[in-house]
């Protein structure tokens, strides 16, 4: 099972590329697609969803291009988008057999593959519930069922922990990451710790262009030796901004405590710590800071 992107491309205006020759193969497990907003996270996804077509670059699923032959990944694809909108009067069965009708899975076979996902997404006992009256994360488990109807190889999901609440963000990351088995899941955030415990790999999007794919201990290998701790008083802090990449700021004591991401030592007084995922992607993203479309 492989997924294979080359110098994918999309142009939206003269001068604008939302995305820029991203190339990238991937295999069963979850890739976290981590960028700011804007970076291109979802025009890649609705990409490789056939939604959007490609300006150029190609797109190949065991082998065959997905532009030539849509079909050949749609049949695999599950998708839950941003911006994905449900039925609030119908409750949480309707909803789902309406989507599988949709979807063409048939009737039968819906029936029990809808109970089935009602148990993974941990929401049989509200089955009967009006959608309307679900919280954030009961709306993002509905979504995810939707997306696995199918039981595609290759499972999209678009910064799905978006307005959920720590303790929801954790159940979602969990539930994405006992789905992956030998699917492909494609995750995109802008959070770090989304991707930190759920990827095996992490793939980081910036204006369009991807500037690192890799574990997540290789990319935190990128910053090894260079995370600093430095205790200052708080009225240093916005002129020492301007200099150091500062990854955090913590209130200690009477002081403020800096975390900052750099390769030499900031001051006699700094110590050396261990880096973490947030201080490798600002590493990352700021170290292609030239970046252009
Ligand atoms: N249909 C469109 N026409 C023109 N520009 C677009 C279109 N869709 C997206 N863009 C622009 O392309 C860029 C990438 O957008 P995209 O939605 O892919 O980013 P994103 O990483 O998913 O960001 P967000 O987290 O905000 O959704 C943005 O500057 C956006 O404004």
């Amino acid at each position: 099972m492989k997924l294979e992107l080359n110098c994918v491309s999309k142009q939206y205006s003269q001068d604008f590329w939302a995305l820029k020759d991203f190339s990238l193969q991937l295999k069963p497990g979850v890739l976290g697609l981590l960028g700011e907003n804007g970076a291109g996270k979802s025009t890649l996804m609705r990409i490789i969803s056939t939604i959007t077509s490609a300006t150029t670059g190609t797109i190949l699923w065991n082998g065959v291009d997905i532009f030539q032959n849509p079909d050949a990944i749609r049949e695999n694809l599950g998708y839950l988008p941003q911006d994905f909108g449900v039925y609030p009067h119908l409750n949480a069965v309707e909803f789902l057999e309406y989507m599988a009708a949709i979807k063409g899975v048939h009737r039968k076979e819906a029936k029990t593959r809808i109970e089935e996902l009602l148990h993974v997404v941990n929401l049989y006992d509200v089955r009967k519930r009006a959608i309307g009256g679900y919280s954030g994360g009961m709306r993002q488990r509905i979504g995810i069922a939707q997306a696995l109807l199918n039981d595609p190889k290759i499972l999209i999901v678009d910064e799905p922990t978006v307005g959920l609440d720590p303790v929801e963000r954790v159940r979602f990351r969990n539930l994405l990451s006992d789905l992956s088995g030998d699917r492909i899941v494609i995750f995109s955030t802008h959070i770090v710790s989304d991707v930190e415990a759920t990827a095996e790999s992490i793939a980081i999007l910036s204006k369009g262009h991807l500037l690192h794919h890799s574990s997540p201990d290789e990319l935190l290998e990128t910053v090894q030796g260079k995370v600093w701790e430095w205790n200052v008083s708080s009225s240093e802090v916005q002129e020492l901004r301007k200099k150091w990449m500062i990854s955090s700021t913590v209130r200690s004591g009477g002081g403020v405590l800096l975390r900052i991401v750099s390769d030499e030592s900031p001051s006699n007084d700094a110590q050396l710590v261990s880096p973490g995922m947030e201080d490798a992607y600002l590493h990352c993203i700021s170290s292609h800071g030239k970046v252009r479309q």
